[in-house]
């Protein structure tokens, strides 16, 4: 039974999940890094939100861990390059608290607008400060969106709800989509001077941080009030306290801060300053949402295979799951096969699916090749980190939908690039769930690739196969299946045979001997 650790405060929501789909559930918050390392060990799964680390060190001692859940949107607190190394798939939930967190940008403008928290605080202190607290309008003034993903398209949709003009920097924002939102795009220096509220809803990256740098903010209109409930980093912290010091800024409101949990900030006590401690998915429906979409897409995973809002790897739908698994066995047969037969450098990997095969998800069934071909390498190679690695050694991949006729039903070829030339296999499915090897290197020989087998190529003579059979029965060695295919009659010949036991190298130098043999190689298949 799957073992799962959620190490961060969720919905019980997603214990019941876990439990109802007969996943083992343990329930430790607060842990210190070294303690998760102590026991994530134990378990198939890790389900977080923001406050769990799972770094580098964690995933090193995450011997038997499969997947990491993020029950909300961002990622930065997973190591995705060590997570995607290690083969652990890691996703999250993207929309399920989007909604809640654009009504917390919202409420944190319409505070700044109204100063709500500071009006509050005089008001309960018996100040009754009527003429202290002057606020603006929003209606008609301009909010500039930084970021129109999933959040910022929704604070859109609400900002012109309340008769506000909205623009938008975001690079990957299209025209077309823009106009559908009802915003202007504009660039970001368009956006800091034009501006009356800014509210940021972008990842925190290379490219996003420090956006709001001193630099910029010194762009900004005079007045600005801005709005961060994305991520801590995209402002420049100092620069905004100065500017807020010194009047250009007329107010801020941060959710998330660049040290977190912020316990003491410079922008503490900062007149026009609001913060709250990174509240933005914290409402029931959203925490809910995020509760049971986590524990759904990890009990899929681990229970069969189905991936959903994976960021390393494709997606699998729970339903596509067992209609790819014997293709994904076939391919990942054929990777190791050519894997095992390939001892030259490989430069690119071709994955060419025709018949049935044509119509299905054809990135697990890459995924499956690439893993096949380099475990022959490396015990660490599984679907999730076989891409990256492919990538990281350079392999160009590319895939093929046929939609042609052929003799097969359904097939998948694989062709491997070297410095020696091209090198082909295919299979297919018999029954729809048997992989069966069709054609090895350009000649058509049908087997099974399973367990210890032998392949041979020897000059197409008579006589071979009673010496290689006497070599094999002298030694002791059963033979399960035999299979044979040829170029020509009295050319090459191909023989692939399943023996029972591990042939012992000096056997396979005796066969090399034989008359007539030009290759021999023992294949072992999982
Ligand atoms: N405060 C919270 O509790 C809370 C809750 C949920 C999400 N978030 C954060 O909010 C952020 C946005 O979430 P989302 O669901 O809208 O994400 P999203 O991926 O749907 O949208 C992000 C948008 O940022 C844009 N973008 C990327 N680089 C950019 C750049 N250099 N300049 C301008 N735009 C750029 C992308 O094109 C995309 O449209 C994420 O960082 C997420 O972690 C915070
Ligand atoms: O990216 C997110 O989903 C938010 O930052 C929410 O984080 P939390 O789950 O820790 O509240």
């Amino acid at each position: 039974m799957p073992k799962v650790l959620i190490s961060d405060q969720m919905s019980p929501k997603a214990a019941e999940i876990f439990r109802a789909r007969g996943i083992e559930v343990d329930e430790i918050t607060g842990l210190t890094k070294d303690e998760l390392i102590k026991i994530i060990g134990h378990y198939d799964g890790l389900a977080v939100r923001s406050a769990t680390k799972a770094t580098k060190d964690v995933i090193a001692a995450a011997t038997n861990l499969k997947v990491i859940g993020r029950a909300g949107i961002g990622v930065d607190n997973v190591d995705i390059p060590s997570a995607s190394g290690a083969g652990i798939v890691v996703m999250n939930t993207p929309f399920g608290n989007s909604i809640t967190t654009a009504e917390h940008a919202i409420a944190l403008m319409f505070a700044l607008a109204r100063q709500l928290p500071e009006a509050d605080a005089s008001t309960q202190a018996g100040k009754w400060e009527k003429n202290r607290f002057m606020g603006v309008e929003l209606t008609a003034k301009t909010l500039g969106l930084i970021g129109a993903g999933n959040i910022g398209s929704i604070v859109a949709d609400r900002a012109l709800g309340l008769k506000m003009k909205v623009i938008a920097f975001d690079p990957f924002l299209t025209p077309e989509r823009a106009e559908i939102m009802g915003v202007t795009k504009v660039s970001l220096d368009e956006l800091l001077a034009q501006a009356d509220f800014i509210t940021l809803h972008t990842p925190l990256t290379d490219s996003t941080r420090n956006i709001l740098s001193a630099e910029n903010l010194a762009k900004t209109k005079p007045g600005v009030r801005i709005i961060n409930c994305a991520r801590g980093g995209l402002i420049d912290e100092a620069a905004l306290k100065a500017g807020l010091d010194s009047g250009h800024i007329g107010g801020a409101a941060l959710d998330v801060f660049v040290e977190e949990p912020a316990k003491a900030s410079p922008l503490f006590n900062t007149p026009n300053f609001i913060s709250t401690p990174h509240l933005g998915a914290s409402t029931d429906e959203a925490q809910v949402n995020v509760a049971i979409q986590v524990a759904e897409q990890m009990s899929d995973f681990l229970l069969t295979g189905g991936v959903t809002n994976a960021l390393n790897v494709p997606s699998l739908s729970a339903e596509e799951a067992p209609r790819l698994r014997p293709y994904m066995q076939l391919a990942e047969r054929l990777g190791s096969l050519v894997g095992q037969l390939v001892t030259e450098g490989v430069k690119g990997v071709t994955v060419e699916v025709e018949g049935a095969a044509a119509q299905l998800n054809i990135k697990p069934i890459t995924a499956a090749v690439l893993a096949g071909l380099m475990r022959t390498h490396s015990d660490t190679v599984n679907m999730v980190n076989a891409p990256y690695l492919a990538r990281e050694r350079e392999i160009e991949i590319a895939e093929v939908r046929h939609d042609r006729e052929t003799d097969y039903h359904t097939l998948v070829r694989v062709t491997v690039k070297t410095p020696d030339g091209d090198r082909t296999v295919a299979g297919t499915l018999f029954g729809m769930t048997k992989p069966r090897l069709t054609e090895i290197f350009g000649i058509t020989v049908e087997a099974d690739l399973s367990g210890r087998m032998l392949y041979i190529v020897n000059e197409d003579k008579p006589g071979f196969i009673g010496r290689l059979g006497g070599a094999l029965g002298e030694a002791g060695v059963n033979i399960g299946t035999f299979h044979l295919g040829r170029r020509n009659t009295g050319s090459e010949a191909i023989l692939l045979l399943s023996v029972d036991d591990t042939i012992p190298d000096p056997l396979l130098a005796s066969i090399c001997r034989l008359p007539g043999v030009k290759t021999v190689k023992a294949l072992t298949f999982a």
